[in-house]
């Protein structure tokens, strides 16, 4: 029977060599080629993806022309932007494909919002990388003109951080539901969802990029799914990542994962939240399974991280 799978998209499933828009909607058309599989399977996909690299150039863009009759429009907008473009090129990626395969079967992106704390601590603490790598001398160059906080970012360069508060609540939760209850594949929560707080005037936009990965889990979490599946730009997590003694992981459990984190094993801004993430969704979902894999890993899901959260390993392990 066909299962109920959250696929959260990573950057490489979006962007690779070409950041023009054309060279972003290639790579989202094979992408889609490989999660229509999923939809061939009988499986019901609920679609996410990240935001970072369009985000951060949008905020570059709106910076490098503002003027009094043109001013740059602020964070929460810019993420909207991006998740409106992004979802665009998936769902047309995506509908094509199914046109193309003759799968009677169509998909739709929503704009979808997350509640945040304005008390989180995140928006004193910028973490989440956003936009072009850059050397640190380019960043140093960049945070005098623009004030913003950079952060080298595992190893691949120096990026733009912003604040990441936690998102509590999808407040288009019922929406996605529905259609998903309805046969839509749906493409929800992108770019981590805009960000938004509870004021007595309603809802209202914060300055904040929130991590895909724990919104996506979010979703996982409310829509009950089978399966979390965060594709990256690697077919498995690793323990010493980088290191001669690099080590993937393949069968993992909940408390090991927590284990290597408290040793420091997983990089803030890139494995973490996505290790933090499938932890936050096989707490809430014991008996459903996560795996942290690469795109191309798709097929053969099993050999990538695969993460559950089930009593029975519990007790293997402490056999
Ligand atoms: N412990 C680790 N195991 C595997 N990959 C890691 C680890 N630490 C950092 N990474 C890096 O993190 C990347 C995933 O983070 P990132 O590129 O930010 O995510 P996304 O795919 O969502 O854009 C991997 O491609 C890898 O280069
Ligand atoms: N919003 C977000 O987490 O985007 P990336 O995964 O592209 O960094």
């Amino acid at each position: 029977m066909g299962k109920r799978i959250v696929v959260a998209l990573g950057g490489n499933a979006i962007l690779t060599d070409d950041p023009t828009a054309q060279g972003q909607q290639n790579v989202l058309r094979e992408t889609a080629e490989k999660l229509v599989t999923l939809v061939k399977q009988g499986h019901q996909l609920v679609i996410a993806h990240g935001n970072g690299p369009q985000v951060g150039n949008l905020l570059n863009q709106q910076l490098a022309a503002n003027s009094e009759k043109n001013p740059a429009l602020p964070l929460d907008t810019c993420v909207a932007m991006t998740q409106g473009s992004i979802g665009y090129w998936v769902q047309n990626a995506m509908n094509d494909i199914l046109i193309k395969e003759n799968i009677q079967k169509q998909a739709v992106s929503v704009v979808t919002q997350c509640l945040v704390n304005q008390d989180d601590p995140a928006f004193q603490n910028p973490s989440k990388p956003v936009g072009p790598f850059l050397t640190e001398e380019e960043a140093k160059a960049a945070s005098e003109k623009d004030g913003a906080h950079y952060k080298e970012d595992a190893g691949r360069g120096w990026r733009k951080v912003v604040p990441s508060p936690k998102p509590e609540e999808i407040l288009e939760y019922p929406m996605v539901k529905n259609l998903i209850d309805n046969g839509f594949i749906t493409i929800s929560a992108g770019g981590g969802g805009i960000p938004v707080i509870a004021t007595e005037d309603g809802y209202k936009g914060v300055e904040a990029v929130i991590d895909k990965d724990f919104a996506a889990a979010k979703l996982a979490e409310m829509l009950n799914a089978d399966y979390f599946i965060i594709l990256t730009g690697v077919d498995n997590v690793y323990i010493n990542f980088g290191k001669e003694n690099q080590k993937k992981l393949e069968q993992v459990h909940i408390s090991e994962l927590k284990e290597y984190i408290s040793q420091n094993q997983f990089a803030a801004g890139s494995m973490l939240p996505k290790v933090q993430a499938v932890i936050q969704f096989l707490e809430k979902r014991p008996f459903a399974q996560a795996v942290i894999t690469s795109l191309d890993n798709l097929e053969n899901l099993l050999t990538g991280t695969v993460v559950s959260n089930s009593s029975l390993k519990a007790v293997n392990q402490n056999a």
